[in-house]
């Protein structure tokens, strides 16, 4: 049996299944937890890929491996390879004045134009105008810059020259100094953000291997979202939700887009197409706080939320817990509005939060179909998709019935198609068929989301 394995290092943990290349059933997977924070030392990246490598089994057998990872994180490294400062994280928003002066001085149309997205705090180069701009002496120092996934491939190669840094086209989309449409780097636009030029990672092949890690095959990985497509076998016409830490609305399209609101990022796939993508900061993160504020656990937040009237009675919870990035409101704060003796309930404020937190997607979605983005399926994914009152309340806010894939390890899955597809050099990459979706129906709930949108423009 030839195994391939797929790693997944998002916000919250490091998740690795194994899967057999030629049938691809899952053989065996771990997974191990990250630290909580927006700012993170790489190396806790590594021990935790390392601990979730040896819960899945240990790599014996694996002949190839890829590595999927969380977006955008400035990962900053010296002359000799050595990491500078802990990273910052794509939901830090410390770099929002960097953004907007970022998009200032170039203009948000010309943004748009040159790397297909306008800049938020979530984007690298912002980062780095930040790092420059409070932080002198460690930008002094720093000689290279590369992404989560980037700098654990490099690990796992066993590299410390900086020289052999690689990237992917589709991670590579969200630093804002590489261009999807032209697939080359825009480093006048790195310059812009840090004031010099920088060592960049080398963009591999979408199927080119580009190491060892002992005898096994490193893929060139991706960005988390584009990997969450792969493992999904999203075809043009399906738009993913994913519901994660981040919760995102992307789409595998043909052409690359160029929005010039920010709502939507022009993003590019692992396949060689695009990936428009609207994300937001606050997703399973607004369940977790709601159970905690209602005393119970998941489970029971999901009973509770299902045993209230869809609308919870003019509950409103507007879920900006931490700040938000789309709509771009690096400052603002969660909110509950219509509170009344009716609705004041752990069950309305349940409900409030399921409804809330898939308000803002419902808007992310509203932003993908404007940029034309057709709308065939929408399948939904990640943490959050496995609480049953999200996947039951999902249709009635999205306005659109909800094919719901068994609960998965999608992003590593993806990751481990890709590893898979560096072993066999196939045209496309494999598609793994996945069984036992569910889709769910409900009739549409535009008075929730009417009240929503009045409320969130009251945040603004
Ligand atoms: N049954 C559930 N109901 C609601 N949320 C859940 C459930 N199970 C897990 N989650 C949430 O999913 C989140 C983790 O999802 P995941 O997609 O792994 O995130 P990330 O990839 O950003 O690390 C956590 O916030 C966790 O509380
Ligand atoms: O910033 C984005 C997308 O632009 C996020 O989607 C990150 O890629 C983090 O993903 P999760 O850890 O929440 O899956």
């Amino acid at each position: 049996m030839r195994l391939a394995a797929g790693v997944d290092s998002s916000t919250q943990s490091c998740k690795v299944v194994i899967r057999d290349v030629d049938s691809g059933a899952l053989v065996r997977q771990g997974s191990a937890p990250h630290p909580a924070g927006t700012e993170v030392d790489p190396e806790a990246w590594w021990r935790a890929l390392t601990a979730a490598i040896e819960a899945a089994g240990g790599p014996g057998g694996v002949e190839a491996l890829a590595v999927g990872g969380q977006q955008h994180g400035m990962v900053c490294l010296d002359e000799n390879g050595a990491v500078v400062r802990p990273a910052l994280l794509w939901n830090d928003t410390r770099s929002a004045q960097a953004a907007d002066d970022l998009v200032r001085e170039l203009g948000a149309e010309a943004w748009a134009q040159a790397i297909g997205s306008v800049p938020v705090a979530s984007f690298t180069a912002t980062k780095l105008r930040w790092l420059a701009e409070h932080e002198p002496e460690n930008a002094a120092r720093v000689a290279a810059v590369c992404l989560p996934h980037d700098w654990l491939t490099w690990r796992l190669r066993g590299s410390t020259d900086i020289s052999e840094l690689t990237t992917d086209r589709s991670d590579a989309s969200g630093t804002a100094y590489w261009s999807p449409a032209t697939e080359e780097y825009r480093r006048d636009l790195l310059t812009l953000a840090f004031g010099r030029d920088l060592v960049l990672p080398r963009v591999a092949g979408i199927r080119e291997a580009v190491g060892h890690f002992g005898d096994i095959v490193l893929g060139p990985g991706a960005g988390d979202n584009a990997a969450a497509a792969l493992g999904l076998g999203a075809r043009v016409g399906d738009v993913v939700v994913s519901i994660g830490t981040s919760g995102t609305v992307f789409a595998v399209c043909d052409t690359p887009t160029a929005e010039p609101t920010g709502t939507v990022a022009g993003f590019a796939d692992a396949t060689g197409r695009h990936l428009p993508l609207v994300c937001t900061l606050n997703a399973a993160r607004v369940l977790d706080a709601a159970a905690g504020m209602a005393g119970v656990d998941l489970h029971e937040l999901s009973d509770l939320a299902l045993s209230a009237a869809p609308g919870a009675d003019g509950l409103t919870l507007i879920p900006y817990l931490e700040g938000e990035r789309t709509p771009n409101l690096p400052d603002a704060a969660g909110s509950i509005h219509g509170l009344r003796l009716a609705n004041a309930t752990s069950a309305h404020l349940a409900r409030a939060a399921v409804e809330g937190m898939l308000c803002g997607l419902a808007d992310g979605l509203d932003a993908l179909t404007e940029v034309g983005v057709p709308v065939s399926r929408i399948l939904l994914i990640g943490g959050g998709a496995r609480s049953e009152a999200v996947r039951t309340i999902a249709p009635a806010v999205l306005g659109h019935s909800v094919t719901v894939p068994p609960p998965g390890e999608y992003v590593a899955d993806g990751a481990a198609a890709q590893a898979a597809w560096v072993l066999e050099g196939s045209e496309e990459p494999p598609r793994r068929v996945t069984q036992g979706t569910e889709t769910y129906e409900a009739k549409p709930l535009p008075e929730v989301r009417e009240r929503y949108h009045a409320y969130r423009d009251r945040a603004a």
